[in-house]
């Protein structure tokens, strides 16, 4: 889509020259989560941003959009052995265990907005420098660290490296407690991140780390979206706001579901969406995240279909949407069509029983990973 001069939304990135047309830089890494109800562990499963964004890009991106995971686990790390979405190697770190966190659910029903369980991090593997980075540039990056992994220094490296940044504020406002790892979150205004955010595109906020992040403050930086659990999203861009509907889903387990709305989110941009059409990719791939323990499997005939729809209403992609100067923010006239469409998407996902993975029901044998991207 031509960029617009009239539309305030738009809004200029920086442009490294040769980036391949579309690949993506992936930044933060796996984890071992360990999922408690009523003091019992009643799973442990492939987590980390990497894992659930992987997943998602894997699944939804355009063919030709490759993309790349710089992510850090140690000797401990029990998934290298697994399919997709583990199989992209990390970085070793011999020194260090794997990061790992325990996320205790409550039993009590959770408001849309509550936070819908405690997570401590029990262990954390090295931060990842701005050298682990490969030098050359990308088309877009994703900075979704979980446990404070992506250093400030990291992010910035990112911002020089790729055309557009899209950043998961948890990576870069969340603290943790020396004693027993609690999760809680600092003011981002507050933290060496705050000055980089005009550099990048779009900061995704969970509705709990919202407040954190200053919505109203941020939106004059760069493009702010709001995920709402089961009430889907909201976009906040210098000039307007939307609020993009979600899909209905029976929620399993909550986790990774904003790193899977991202990856969908970045996968709608590729195609050549609008920010609040492609934020319709975020809600899907959120909502399929929660109807699963852990790492998503996705049946390969709903997979077929989405891709169908957006080849068919995406526009061409050599638009300038990830890839260039400019995004578009506003809803196209297909948007509600576009909903229906993978809301009729969303039901072939349980037209038979999804296909046998090692996915996300246990930890499996542990098997040194290698080297990185
Ligand atoms: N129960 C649900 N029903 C439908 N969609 C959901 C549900 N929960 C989450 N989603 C989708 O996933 C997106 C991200 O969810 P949420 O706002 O809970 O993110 P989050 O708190 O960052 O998740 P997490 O930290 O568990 O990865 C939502 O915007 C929505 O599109
Ligand atoms: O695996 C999960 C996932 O990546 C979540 O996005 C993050 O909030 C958790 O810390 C992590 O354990």
């Amino acid at each position: 889509m031509p960029p617009d001069d009239d539309e305030a939304e738009d809004q200029q990135q920086p442009q490294p020259k040769g980036a391949h047309a579309l690949e993506g830089l992936v930044v933060g890494s796996y984890c071992h989560d360990v999922l408690l109800r009523g003091g019992r562990v009643v799973g442990e499963t492939l987590g980390g941003a990497a894992a659930f964004v992987s997943n998602v890009l894997d699944a939804a991106s355009p063919p030709e959009a490759a993309f790349c995971v710089v992510s850090k686990v140690g000797v401990d790390f029990a998934y290298a052995s697994a399919p997709a979405p583990a199989r992209r190697p990390a970085l070793l770190c011999p020194a260090r265990p794997t990061t790992s966190f325990h996320a205790r659910f409550s039993d009590a029903a959770a408001s849309a907005h509550a936070p819908d369980r405690q997570l401590r991090r029990v262990h954390a593997c090295d931060p990842i420098y701005p050298d682990d980075l490969p030098d050359r540039p990308f088309a877009y990056g994703l900075a979704v660290g979980v446990a404070g992994e992506v250093l400030p220094e990291t992010l910035e490296r990112m911002i020089r490296l790729c055309r557009a940044v899209l950043v998961d504020a948890q990576a870069l406002i969340r603290a943790f407690d020396a004693e027993d790892g609690g999760v809680r979150h600092v003011a981002l205004e507050g933290t060496p991140y705050a000055r980089l955010l005009q550099r990048v595109a779009f900061l995704k906020a969970s509705s709990e780390e919202a407040p954190y992040v200053g919505v109203e403050t941020a939106r004059r930086r760069c493009c702010v979206i709001v995920t709402e659990g089961r009430d889907g999203c909201r976009l906040y861009w210098d000039g307007g706001e939307a609020r993009v509907a979600p899909f209905p889903a029976v929620q399993v387990d909550p986790t990774g579901a904003g790193d899977s709305y991202l990856a969908g989110f970045a996968a709608g941009l590729l195609w050549g969406l609008s920010a609040t059409d492609a934020a319709l990719l975020g809600n899907f791939f959120g909502a399929a995240a929660v109807s699963q323990v852990g790492v998503p499997t996705f049946h390969p005939k709903m997979l077929q279909a989405v891709k169908r729809i957006l080849e068919d209403k995406a526009i061409p992609r050599s638009s300038p949407c990830i890839n260039g100067a400019f995004f578009t923010f506003q809803r196209s006239i297909m948007h509600d069509e576009l909903h229906a469409s993978l809301e009729e998407a969303a039901r072939l996902m349980h037209d038979q029983p999804p296909p046998a993975t090692e996915n996300g029901d246990g930890i499996h044998s542990a098997q040194e990973p290698t080297s990185g991207c």
